[in-house]
Order: C-alpha cells, then structure tokens, then sequence
C-alpha cells in the first residue's frame, strides 16, 4: 500500500528531468546563450559576456520550467571538439542548435555540422530547437533566412523549430524553452528514454 501510495505521490509531484544538448560551430553563442538561460530563469547574474571564453570541455546548466527539469549541455564548437559531441547523444531528450545569424560566411560550416548531428543513429527522433542567435545585431538574418539556408532535408517525423533569439538581450528566448519543453513531453524519444531508465 506504502509503494502504491509512493508511486503516486511520485507521479504527481516529482519532475520530469530532460537532458537538452546545446550545439553548433564555434562562436556561434551557445555560451552565451546558456549565460542568459541562468540568468532568465534562475534570477541569477549569469557570466558577462567579455568574461565568456571559447569552451574546450563542458558547460552545464540546470533550470526549472513548469514540472520539467531541464539540464542544459553545453559544448565547444571548434572543428578539432566537434568530434566530442556524439558522445551526448544517446542520453539527449533534445538538441538546440545555435546558429551565428551574423556570420552568413559561416552558414555552410553550419549547415554540414548541423547535417552530421541529424544524420547520427543516437540522436534520432530528438525535438530540434534552431536559433538563429545575435538578433540584437541589425545585420543579422531573421530566422525564416537561416531557415531557407539551412534546407534542412532528412527531417523525416522529427518536430522542430526555428526561431529567432539573442543571447545578449535575450529576445525569444523564454518562447524557445517553452516549444522546446511541450516537445520533449509529447515526443516518443523521451517516451523511449524513460523506458530505458529504471524506476526508482
Ligand atoms: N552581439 C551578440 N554577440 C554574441 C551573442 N551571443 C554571443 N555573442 C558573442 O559571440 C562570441 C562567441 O560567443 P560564445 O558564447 O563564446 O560562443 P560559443 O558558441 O559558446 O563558442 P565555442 O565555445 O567556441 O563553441 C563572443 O564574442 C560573444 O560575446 C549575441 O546574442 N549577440
Ligand atoms: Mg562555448
């Protein structure tokens, strides 16, 4: 009766934890971004910006939204890093991939790392987040432009977005982890992955 009673209670009130990798070339502003997710959801003062430095091994982040946990993963971008990555997949509710919406030079390096992510076994079916970051820039591309540049192919039935953000003024950032949140709920990766965990 106790574990009946337990069980219950447990189902009721105890949050859902996600695990979201944050991905994407270097200086594209994932760093930044998770900064900001601190300092928007935490009341925390995250990192200045000047004080942020390229990362070489893992940032990571913990937020509350709603009845979700969410742990944010936060890698290096550089080429010789990216390799790293694949090691995170497995145990990822979700991927946002940041793209430096400023930076249209560095759109094809973008788009052929963002292909690879899509393209590996251990990530499949994970909601995809697209930002098109640094929207504070007034040279920088709306979101439905990296889109279009993007032409992403191969997206078979996974749900994704794309929107348009700054980690700097943090601009659709709150919008973002809300889709992103509602899509690792109703997603059946996440049904997957609770599956594979044992119960408590
Ligand atoms: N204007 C503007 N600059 C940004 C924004 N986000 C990041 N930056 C700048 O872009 C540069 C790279 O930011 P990082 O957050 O370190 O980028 P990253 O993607 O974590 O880079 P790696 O760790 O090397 O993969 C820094 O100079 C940031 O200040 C933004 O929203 N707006
Ligand atoms: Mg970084």
């Amino acid at each position: 009766m106790f574990s009946l009673m337990y069980g219950f209670w447990k189902y009721m009130f105890s949050k859902t934890e996600f695990h979201v990798l944050i991905l994407g070339i270097d200086k594209a502003g994932k760093t930044t971004l998770l900064e900001k997710l601190k300092e928007l959801y935490l009341n925390l003062e995250g990192l200045p910006p000047d004080r942020i430095v390229p990362t070489v091994g893992l940032n990571i982040g913990r937020i509350e939204v709603g009845n979700a946990k969410l742990v944010f993963w936060d890698l290096g971008g550089q080429p010789g890093l990216r390799s790293i990555w694949e090691k995170y997949y497995e145990e990822a509710h979700a991927v946002i991939y940041v793209v430096d919406a400023n930076a249209p030079t560095r759109f094809e390096d973008s788009k052929s790392a963002l292909e690879k992510v899509l393209r590996h076994h251990d990530v499949q079916g994970a909601p995809l987040l697209i930002l098109a970051n640094k929207q504070d820039l007034s040279s920088a591309v709306s979101s439905e432009e990296v889109a279009r540049y993007l032409d992403l192919k191969k997206l078979d039935e996974r749900l994704y977005m794309f929107e348009a953000v700054s980690g700097f003024d943090g601009r659709g950032i709150k919008g973002s982890v809300d889709w992103l949140v509602d899509a690792m709920e109703r997603s059946k990766r996440s049904e997957m992955l609770r599956s594979r965990t044992p119960a408590a």
